[in-house]
């Protein structure tokens, strides 16, 4: 199996030689591929009114939609590729945890995992449970064309601190209290959330992605000595399970400054950054051999068009050196983004990039 193939070997070349893969590559680009993390769905009028009645979780099950709200930003935006659109707890959801996602608020799970008793909630999880996400790949890889899909999933302690806390958290103290309290329960807890992820990363793959995500969005709460104990062991089993892939593995956590090395060690390809470290001092931090992804402040884009290209171009100029830069928000698009300004960006980006 080549690198990047789907294992079917059904992907066409186009997509292998797509500006963003390549940059995932460190290969030289043609311009810097550009897409945004939260692009389906949120800011879009489009989006809103597909979803109309429909509620977060029944809409990641139903195919046609999942395709159509994963292809709006890829029309509207021209961005170099797709985020298909579902949400970290959906696999846990597919093996049967009691989970809701509630509007405005996030992730809300019924019953909290914070024993050795509850871990028997977490089965593994089958190709079988999530159909509908094979079948909606096969859609969107019919339209796309050249344009790469990604393919995501939560990491285990992201996935752990909306299971043990129950809901978001802005401490993660229930999670804390377990990871430091009970580390052998914390680390099978861990390593079961390690196997559903792998799972549902490769049903993904094997279905069409051509990239993945791990999502470790707020792992940016430890400390690096607690980041290499007591999570690193379980991200880089995800990561060691679809290397042999060969589909860029891209790895983003927000406030992770200090763990951007340790999250490159786990095993991806492509380190994502936010906002508050310049993509310069990232790339020292994470070393040579890895590529980007990042990082520009979502919150600039509430400024003028004229602002938003000043800080665009500190994002740009600070990447000029890397092996392999791509552009994305430093975090995900805030919901009342306007459209036009994302529309805008990819443009700028495009154009100032082009060689
Ligand atoms: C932490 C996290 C979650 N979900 C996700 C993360 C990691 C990324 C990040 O750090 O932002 C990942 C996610 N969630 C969603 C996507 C879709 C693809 C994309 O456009 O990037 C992705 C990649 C859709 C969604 N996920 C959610 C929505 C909103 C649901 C709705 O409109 O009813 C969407 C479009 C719900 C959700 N789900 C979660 C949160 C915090 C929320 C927001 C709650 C809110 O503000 O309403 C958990």
């Amino acid at each position: 199996m080549s690198a990047n193939h789907s294992p079917s070997g059904q992907q066409p070349s186009a997509t292998y030689e797509s500006a963003f893969l390549k940059a995932c590559r460190r290969e030289p680009v043609p311009h810097t591929p550009v897409w945004f993390m939260r692009q389906a769905g949120r800011s879009l009028p489009e989006y809103l009114k597909v979803r109309e009645g429909i509620p977060m979780l029944e809409s990641c099950m139903r195919p046609e939609l999942v395709a159509e709200i994963t292809l709006q930003p890829v029309r509207r935006h021209n961005v170099d590729a797709a985020i298909y659109f579902s949400d970290i707890v959906v696999p846990l959801k597919a093996i049967g945890i009691d989970l809701d996602i509630k509007p405005g608020v996030g992730p809300v799970v019924e019953n909290p995992i914070r024993s050795r008793a509850d871990l028997a909630q977490l089965r593994d999880l089958t190709p079988e449970d999530v159909r509908y996400v094979t079948e909606a790949i096969g859609l969107l890889t019919a339209e796309l064309g050249s344009t790469p899909l990604i393919g995501f999933a939560g990491a285990p302690f992201t996935l752990a601190s909306y299971l043990v806390e129950g809901g978001p958290s802005k401490n993660h103290e229930h999670t804390k209290a377990l990871m430091y309290g009970d580390p052998q329960l914390w680390a099978d807890l861990l390593d079961r959330l390690a196997e559903i992820t792998s799972a549902f990363l490769k049903v993904q793959i094997e279905a069409g992605a051509s990239a993945v995500q791990l999502f470790d969005s707020w792992v940016g709460a430890l400390a690096p000595a607690d980041y290499r104990r007591s999570v690193m062991p379980a991200s880089t089993k995800v990561f060691d399970a679809v290397a042999s892939y060969g589909v860029p593995r891209i790895h983003f956590g927000v406030g992770t400054g200090e763990l951007l090395g340790l999250m490159g060690e786990a095993g991806a390809d492509v380190v994502g950054v936010d906002w508050r470290v310049p993509l310069d001092e990232a790339a020292r931090r994470v070393g040579p051999g890895k590529a980007l992804q990042g990082n520009l402040d979502p919150a600039v884009l509430f400024s003028s068009p004229e602002a938003v290209q000043t800080k665009t171009r500190e994002v740009l100029d600070a990447a000029a050196g890397l092996e392999g830069h791509v552009f994305n928000l430093g975090h995900g698009v805030l919901p009342t983004t306007d459209p036009d300004a994302l529309t805008r960006l990819v443009e700028y980006v495009h154009t100032q990039t082009a060689r």
